[in-house]
């Protein structure tokens, strides 16, 4: 195993961060952490990165214990903090020197892993990290990450805030790095991303919901599932919480994701309530859950 957590819990003066938290990650994975603000991923980062100590419960990566081989640890992981971890005022080029120089390495030396990421941004090599667009400063933050050639790759949230193009672009990146052989262990608010992952654990509230791949996790969702439109969004969503038949309402993009708590729901009544309703335009067809669909539902 790669990672290995066994019943962790963390407490900050009375507010649980994480609780009875256990999961592994293989050698070569691509792992998730997919949850919420607040639900403790970033306390699950912290203490395997050997910067925070549990109050119960242990933890290895690499094979190395947490708390007393903690030095063996920092050696052989990298770790891309949520916020950010460049200094501003340093050069991209300046920034990757210092990363390089304090693991006792060269940028020449480890240039081919980097390679690929390093070479977009090289360009701007002389710029200020505090000067880069958030794409930008990411790659090198990852960059920065890499340059000692970690076993273990630690990135928290590493595309919130970034357009999507440069996420896609991000996530097409990690999974070169997994195919060098780097386990990655990843944190994403954005359900969307999780379905990239090899497995996930969804997180909220300092507890593990599910952990599974992402084929699995929707494969188990319990319900039908249906998208429904209308002429107006705003009437439909308030029609649908109010009709008493209804198991859950999300909004989806141009839809809204229905499930009926009846086991025997016919869509035609739900169509001849909503064109009650003065609604227009209705329609109601199946669809299939999502990573989304299947939070909200344990969440709930
Ligand atoms: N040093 C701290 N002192 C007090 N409370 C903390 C501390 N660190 C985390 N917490 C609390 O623990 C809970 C989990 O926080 P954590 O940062 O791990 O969540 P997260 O999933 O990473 O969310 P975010 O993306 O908002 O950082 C939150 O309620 C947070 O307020």
């Amino acid at each position: 195993m790669s990672i290995s957590l066994q019943h962790i819990s963390k407490s900050f003066k009375g507010v649980t961060a994480v609780k009875d938290i256990s999961f592994e990650v293989k050698e070569g994975e691509l792992f998730g952490l997919i949850g919420p603000d607040g639900a403790g991923k970033t306390t699950i980062f912290r203490i395997l990165t050997t910067l925070l100590i549990a109050d119960e419960g242990t933890a290895t990566v690499a094979n190395f214990d947490v708390i007393k081989k903690y030095k063996n640890i920092r050696d052989n992981v990298g770790y891309m903090p949520g916020r950010f971890s460049l200094y501003q005022d340093l050069t991209v080029e300046e920034n990757l020197e210092f990363f390089a120089t304090i693991f006792g390495t060269t940028i020449e030396e480890n240039y081919d892993l980097i390679k690929d990421i390093y070479i977009q941004i090289e360009p701007f090599k002389n710029r200020r990290a505090g000067d880069l667009s958030g794409g930008m400063k990411q790659k090198l933050a990852l960059s920065c990450a890499l340059i000692h050639k970690p076993k273990v790759l630690f990135l928290d949230e590493p595309t919130t805030g970034v357009d999507p193009v440069s996420r896609k672009e991000f996530w097409e990146m990690l999974k070169r790095l997994q195919q060098k052989g780097i386990t990655i262990l990843v944190s994403t608010p954005y359900m969307d991303e999780a379905a990239l992952c090899d497995r996930i654990a969804l997180i909220q509230d300092g507890k593990i919901l599910q952990i599974d791949t992402p084929e699995e996790i929707v494969k188990h969702y319990p319900k039908n599932i249906f998208n429904v439109k209308t002429d107006n969004m705003y009437k439909l969503i308030e029609s649908l919480n109010k009709y008493p038949h209804n198991h859950s309402v999300y909004p989806f993009g141009e839809f809204v994701h229905y499930t009926d708590e009846r086991s025997n729901f016919n869509p035609k009544d739900l169509y001849n309530y909503l064109e009650n309703k003065g609604l227009k335009n209705i329609v109601i067809k199946p669809t299939e859950a999502t990573i989304e669909d299947t939070f909200m539902e344990l969440a709930r």
